[in-house]
């Protein structure tokens, strides 16, 4: 990216990384819902021009640079505020609202300062939706990387009404056999997690050529864990799916070689009505 960019997303990634750290980082016992609405507060400040301190500067100074819109902070922070007080998901649709407050907002932050194409004919919109499934994707994966880890700590990330169709229950999460209803039941979610990483793909296409880079490289990085997953014959109780540092080098250059791949000449209505013809 441009070293602007560069430094916009590091000031994004900074506040988000400390909005995580609350809730989850070594003095996370200590924070009540009162210090979420005090770290919404100051967001408010940061967006107002009047940061705190020196890293609130730096996300002042991004927001008064590029159009970055204040909702998708005030979502990321509503989703710290749903971690606190649940820890079971009973459908899809429950966990993909948390997926979207703590994973999809992040995609939302980052567009406006990454760039759309001018050579792109495609909607905005349209841009902003694949942004949204990278950060899906990249939650959906996390989430089926730590089902061990985060059953320790008594919190399961899964759809409760798929377990069931499953014929799986909690006891089998927290007692971590891998079986075959667990295997089959895996199998959907990955696939599931790679159908949002696809639609990611149409949106990244659209981004500015600076921009394109890093963006094919993570999503292709962290798609990997999926794959690792498989490999470890979806043991993620005991093991963290990783995926090597050779793999990782690997990607560089095809991410490299998508990021070349111009945007779609044609707009979404016309490729809608080339695909009938
Ligand atoms: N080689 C890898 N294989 C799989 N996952 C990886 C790999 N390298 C990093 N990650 C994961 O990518 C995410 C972002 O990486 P980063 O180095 O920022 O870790 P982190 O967020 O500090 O780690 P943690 O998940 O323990 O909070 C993390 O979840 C990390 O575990
Ligand atoms: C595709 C287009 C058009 C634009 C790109 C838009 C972007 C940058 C999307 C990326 C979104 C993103 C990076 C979301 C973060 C999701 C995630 C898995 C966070 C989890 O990180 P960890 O720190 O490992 O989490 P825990 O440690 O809490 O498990
Ligand atoms: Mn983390």
């Amino acid at each position: 990216m441009t070293p602007e960019r560069r430094r916009a997303i590091w000031a994004i990634y900074v506040w988000c990384r400390r909005t995580d750290e609350l809730v989850d980082g070594p003095n996370a016992s200590h924070i009540s819902a009162l210090a979420l609405d005090r770290w919404e507060s100051r967001l408010e400040d940061i967006f107002a021009g009047r940061p705190y301190d020196m890293l609130d500067a730096a996300l002042s100074d991004t927001v008064a640079s590029f159009p970055v819109d204040i909702q998708p902070f005030r979502d990321m922070i509503e989703g710290m505020r749903m971690d606190l007080r649940k820890s079971r998901y009973r459908t899809f649709d429950e966990l993909y609202l948390y997926c979207y407050y703590v994973a999809g907002t992040v995609g939302l932050m980052s567009v406006p300062v990454m760039g759309i194409s001018p050579d792109s004919r495609a909607a905005t919109e349209t841009v902003y939706k694949g942004a949204l499934a990278l950060g899906l994707a990249n939650q959906l994966t996390n989430i089926l990387r730590d089902v061990g880890e985060d059953a320790r700590r008594g919190r399961i990330y899964l759809p409760q009404d798929e377990l069931e169709m499953a014929g799986l229950s909690e006891a089998d999460i927290f007692n971590g056999r891998v079986t075959d209803e667990w295997r089959s039941f895996m199998g959907g979610q990955i696939t599931r997690a790679r159908s949002f990483f696809r639609r990611a793909e149409e949106g990244a296409t659209e981004l500015n050529q600076e921009s394109r880079w890093p963006v094919w490289a993570s999503l292709l990085l962290y798609r990997q864990i999926l794959d690792e997953i498989e490999a470890n014959d979806y043991d993620n109780f005991t093991k963290r799916a990783y995926v090597p540092k050779a793999k990782k080098l690997m990607a560089l250059p095809k991410a490299y070689l998508r990021s070349l791949m111009a945007p779609s000449s044609l707009t979404q209505s016309q490729r809608h009505y080339s695909s009938l013809t």
